[in-house]
Parts: structure tokens; C-alpha cells; sequence
């Protein structure tokens, strides 16, 4: 069977910024192309220009790209000619390579939205092409409403679709826009536009309102349309568009696509997609979804000991990919869920070696477990795991030994007169023969015990310099009868390492002193201290 070309459309600059709580600014959407166009996307659609300043600056000067750089924006309006429509003149003055332009075709947004005639409308897509042709443009036009138009009146909606192809367009895209069609009508319908427009000249553009984006767009292609719109981690109007860190490893990896089509991301590109894609959420300010298909964090994490024993025979067994392809990782993670098999698999990764006979993995495997059973959780935080296991494994020696702390909270009004709350703490700590008590004020009182902690280690103080508090994160739930508090804490050092810290009690001073302990020892381990 000849392989044919599925193209990439990008329009995380477009559909994605019309994102509830998204804004780009001029040089986020070009680090965002540059990126895109490093990935091997086919087309890139940089906005609207002539909608905002910012849209028509980012496209007053060609872009240096090897992606198609599309320029959006609507069909002329009704009721006057093309050359005295001042939107259609914004998007033929753009620097773009490609014009799309949204066009409607279900024949109810015609009588209501645009209350214009049906066969005016069509006319506004025949010049609309006509004028981007005509000046040297490459013309796409996404169908908007594709697929409730061709429900409603699939005459008309076929019409449009005929219309725009015959007109020049390259692509004519069928638009879910409101998101409510399944895959199994995106599958029939695509089979009857196809009857009238070849395939390799439709393209498919899906929202996510019934979580079916990705499955519709995919469904799409099986059927015959050889261009996929989407964005960058599923950004888009309302609950989103087509995930194309979903669908291009979909693309690429799932044989019933691999072994028919090519696409324009190489396979070194494809294992920099969890990159791009956590980049992205950087970017954009927002916390990776850490399940997403994929390249979520937890795409190839497993917890249970069963899973895990089968993994380590082969991973295969549990895994429909390999997570290297798409640059992301295997993660066996260790909790009351585990076995042998994860404990094993995670002291490997953390580079200490036992033996899956010795006693003492047993050991740590009923310590782990005590330890969760009391509110303890592991699976996020690495740096106490790897403590404990060193310290079941008779590995981690005792650096200093703290004595005692206090923490005094007070509400007063200082020197000024302002009403102020004031953290003080105090830690007497043991190193050797040795007593060092130190006292730090804080902005509260984890980080007055912090500051204090850390104040002075005598010996080991060069070595827990630039040491740093950048997350804490309290949860409080029942344990047996009593609450109990979970704190955990993200600290990094000064060679920009970060690791995560555990510390469990009914008093979340306790807790989070654990935690804080944790932290420093760990600290003392990783660059090697003695005792
Ligand atoms: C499905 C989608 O995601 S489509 C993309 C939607 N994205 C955007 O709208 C973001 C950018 N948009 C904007 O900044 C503004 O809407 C503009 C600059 C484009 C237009 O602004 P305004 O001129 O103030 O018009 P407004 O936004 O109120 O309404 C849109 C107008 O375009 C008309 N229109 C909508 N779609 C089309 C179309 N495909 N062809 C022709 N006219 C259209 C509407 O009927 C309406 O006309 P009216 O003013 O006569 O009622
Ligand atoms: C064009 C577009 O964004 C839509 O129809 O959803």
C-alpha cells in the first residue's frame, strides 16, 4: 500500500488563544512558532490580523519559517464586494504564506448570524478564495458548524464545502465547532464528503466539549481527510481543540496510522514532544496535566505491585508504547500499592543496588507501607523515599541530631503603628560534641523553623549553602481517629536540583519540620557529607 502524507495544522495562536484565561504576548507567540516549526508541524496560524493591534503587528513582517505561516480571519461580509471589505484587506495585507478563513456553512447560521441569503453567503466564500489567490495566497476554509450543518441541511453544508474547493481553495476543513458530534457521524459524514472532494483536500478541525476531540479528528483521517487541526496541549475555545500531543504520537506510533501515513515531525522531533509540551505549560503559566496521554507524567507510571513485576520481565506488558519515543519516561512508583517489584525497580533508578532475595527489601517494603497506612506518600516525594530506603539499607549516617525547637507566633503592632504577625523560632541542634542553637524570624512559622534550621549546621553549613524552600503543599485528613497533616516540601539547591520531602503528624509544625529535616539531610547525602 503507497503511504500518503497527513499535513499538521497548528492553531494554538488562534483557537488556542480564544482560551477562558490565555493571553499571548507578541513574543510568546513567537517563541511558540519558532517551536512549532522546530517540531515539523506543516501550518502554522499565528492569528487574526486586523482583529487586535498585536495579531496584525505579529504579522506585519515575514516570519522565517519552513511551516506554511496562516493568517485567520472570516469570509467577506455580505452586502458589499471583496476589494471594499476593510477584514478581508487586513488578511490579504498580512505577511502570511496562507489565508484561512472561517466560512459558514450550516444553512441556520446563515438565516440567524449572518441573515444574509444562502447563495450570498456562497458567493462570500467563492471571492473570498478568489481575492487570497489573487494575491498570491495559499487558500484554506474551515467549515464552520461543519457537521450540524450537514445534519441539518446537507445539501447546503456539501454545497459550501464544493464551493470553496471549486473556488481554489487547498484545503477545505469541516469544522465541529461546537463540539457535540461522535466519532461514528464524524466517520459517515467524512465518508460522504469525500464522494465530492478528494480527500487529500479536506481537513478536519474538532472541539473537545464531548471529549471526543482527538477520537473525532482520528476518526476523520481514517475516513479520508488528510489534514488534522489542533494545538498545543488541547488549548482551544471552551473545553478545547483536538490534543496534538495527543494525535501526533496517535499518528506516529499506532500502527492502523503508522503504517499508512507520513508526517512532518521526524521521530527525533516526535521524543522532544513532552518537552515541548511541558514547555508549553511554562509558558502559559499553567500546571502540566500530569495524565495526559502520552506526555503526562503519569502516562507511564505505574503503582501496583503486579503491574510493576510484569514490567520489569518486560514493559511491554503494560505499556501500549514505548515512553522514549515521545521523550517521556517509565515511572514504577512506590506506595501501599507496591510489591517487591516497584521497590526494586525504584532503588534502581535512584542508583542504590539490592538484591530481590535480601531480607531488607522486605523490610523497607513493610516500613513503606506502615509508613503510608500513618499518611505518609511516598510516590511524590523522592528525596524521603530514597532516605528511608538508605536508612533500611544502614546507609545514611547520623549528621547531627536536633535537640529541640520551639516556634512563637505573635500578633502585635509594631514601631509604627501597623498590626503585624511575627514568627520566631528556635533550634538547639547536636553535631558531635558539639551544641549550636540558632534563632531566625520568619514570614510564618515553617519558615522562621526553616531559616533557623539552616542558620547555622557548623561543619555542614558550606554545604547546605544556597539550599532553597520553593514549594510547600499542606493536606489534612483523617488517619485512624485523629486528623493528621501531610506537608510536603520542594526544595532547591544551589545547583538548581529540586527533590521533594515528606513529613507526616497532627501538628503541621511537626510535619512540616520533618519534612524540613528531610530535606537537609538529603541534601547532606547527595553531595556526600560524612558524619
Ligand atoms: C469558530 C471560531 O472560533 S471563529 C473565530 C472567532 N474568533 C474571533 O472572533 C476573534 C477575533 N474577532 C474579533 O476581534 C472581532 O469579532 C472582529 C474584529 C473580527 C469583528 O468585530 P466586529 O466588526 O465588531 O463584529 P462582531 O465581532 O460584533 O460580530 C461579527 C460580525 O461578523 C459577521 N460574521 C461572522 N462570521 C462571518 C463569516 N464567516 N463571514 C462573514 N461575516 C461573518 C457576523 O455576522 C457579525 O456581523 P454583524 O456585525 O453584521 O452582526
Ligand atoms: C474555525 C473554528 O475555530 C471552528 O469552527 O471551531
Amino acid at each position: 500500500m503507497s503511504r500518503e502524507r497527513v499535513y499538521l495544522f497548528d492553531t494554538t495562536l488562534r483557537d488556542g488563544a480564544q482560551t477562558n484565561g490565555v493571553d499571548f504576548s507578541l513574543d510568546d507567540k513567537a517563541a511558540v512558532a519558532a517551536m512549532l516549526d522546530r517540531l515539523g508541524i506543516d501550518y502554522i496560524e499565528g492569528g487574526y490580523p486586523g482583529a487586535n493591534p498585536q495579531d496584525t503587528k505579529f504579522f506585519a513582517e515575514k516570519k522565517d519559517l519552513a511551516a506554511t505561516f496562516t493568517a485567520f480571519g472570516m469570509t467577506k461580509r455580505g452586502g458589499r464586494s471583496a476589494s471594499n471589505d476593510p477584514g478581508l484587506n487586513a488578511l490579504l495585507d498580512a505577511e502570511a504564506d496562507a489565508i484561512c478563513f472561517v466560512a459558514k456553512s450550516w444553512d441556520y447560521h446563515v438565516d440567524v448570524a449572518l441573515g444574509i441569503s444562502r447563495e450570498e453567503n456562497l458567493d462570500c466564500i467563492r471571492e473570498s478564495v478568489a481575492a487570497a489567490r489573487g494575491r498570491g495566497r495559499e487558500a484554506i476554509v474551515d467549515c464552520e458548524h461543519f457537521f450540524d450543518g450537514f445534519k441539518a441541511n446537507p445539501a447546503y453544508a456539501l454545497a459550501c464545502v464544493k464551493t470553496a474547493y471549486e473556488s481554489g481553495a487547498r484545503w477545505v476543513v469541516l469544522c465541529d465547532t461546537n463540539g457535540g458530534t461522535l466519532p461514528e457521524e464524524v466517520s459517515r459524514i467524512v465518508a460522504e464528503v469525500v464522494r465530492v472532494v478528494p480527500g487529500d483536500h479536506l481537513g478536519i478541525h474538532t472541539h473537545d466539549d464531548c471529549g471526543c476531540a482527538v477520537a473525532n479528528a482520528l476518526a476523520a483521517v481514517a475516513a479520508g481527510v488528510r489534514q488534522v487541526q489542533g494545538t498545543l496541549n488541547g488549548l482551544g475555545e471552551r473545553c478545547g481543540n483536538a490534543n496534538l500531543t495527543t494525535i501526533i504520537p496517535a499518528l506516529k506510533l499506532k500502527p492502523e496510522f503508522a503504517q499508512r501515513f507520513d508526517v512532518g515531525v521526524s521521530d527525533e522531533a516526535l521524543a522532544s514532544l513532552t518537552h515541548v509540551s511541558r514547555v508549553f505549560d511554562e509558558m502559559i503559566n499553567r500546571a502540566p496535566n500530569r495524565y495526559a496521554p502520552f506526555v503526562g507524567e503519569s502516562a507511564f507510571a505505574t503503582k501496583t505491585g503486579i503491574h510493576a513485576s510484569a514490567i520489569a520481565k518486560n514493559p511491554a506488558t503494560y505499556e501500549h508504547v514505548e515512553p522514549e519515543r515521545i521523550g517521556n519516561r517509565r515511572k514504577v512508583l512506590v506506595s501501599d500499592q507496591a510489591g517487591k517489584s516497584n521497590v526494586l525497580a525504584e532503588l534502581e533508578r535512584l542508583g542504590l543496588s539490592a538484591n530481590r532475595d535480601d531480607p531488607r527489601i522486605s523490610h523497607l517494603l513493610d516500613r513503606i507501607k506502615e509508613r503510608e497506612a500513618e499518611g505518609y506518600a511516598y510516590e511524590g516525594a523522592d528525596a524521603s523515599f530514597f532516605l528511608l530506603a538508605k536508612d533500611v539499607l544502614g546507609e545514611v549516617p547520623e549528621f547531627f541530631k536536633v535537640e529541640r525547637f520551639s516556634v512563637n507566633v505573635e500578633r502585635r503592632w509594631n514601631a509604627v503603628g501597623k498590626l503585624v504577625t511575627v514568627a520566631e523560632a528556635i533550634v538547639k541542634v547536636r553535631i558531635g560534641s558539639e551544641i549550636f542553637i540558632s534563632a531566625a524570624e520568619g514570614n510564618g512559622p515553617v519558615n522562621a523553623l526553616d531559616v533557623a534550621l539552616r542558620k547555622d549546621l557548623g561543619k555542614y553549613q558550606s554545604l547546605i549553602c544556597g539550599l532553597e524552600l520553593i514549594d510547600y503543599r499542606v493536606r489534612i485528613f483523617q488517619g485512624g481517629s485523629d486528623a493528621v497533616t501531610r506537608v510536603l516540601i520542594t526544595s532547591r539547591a544551589a545547583d538548581g536540583e529540586t527533590w521533594t520531602t515528606v513529613g507526616v503528624s497532627p501538628n503541621i509544625i511537626d510535619a512540616s519540620f520533618q519534612a524540613l529535616m528531610d530535606s537537609v539531610v538529603y541534601q547532606l547525602v547527595r553531595v556526600g557529607a560524612t558524619a
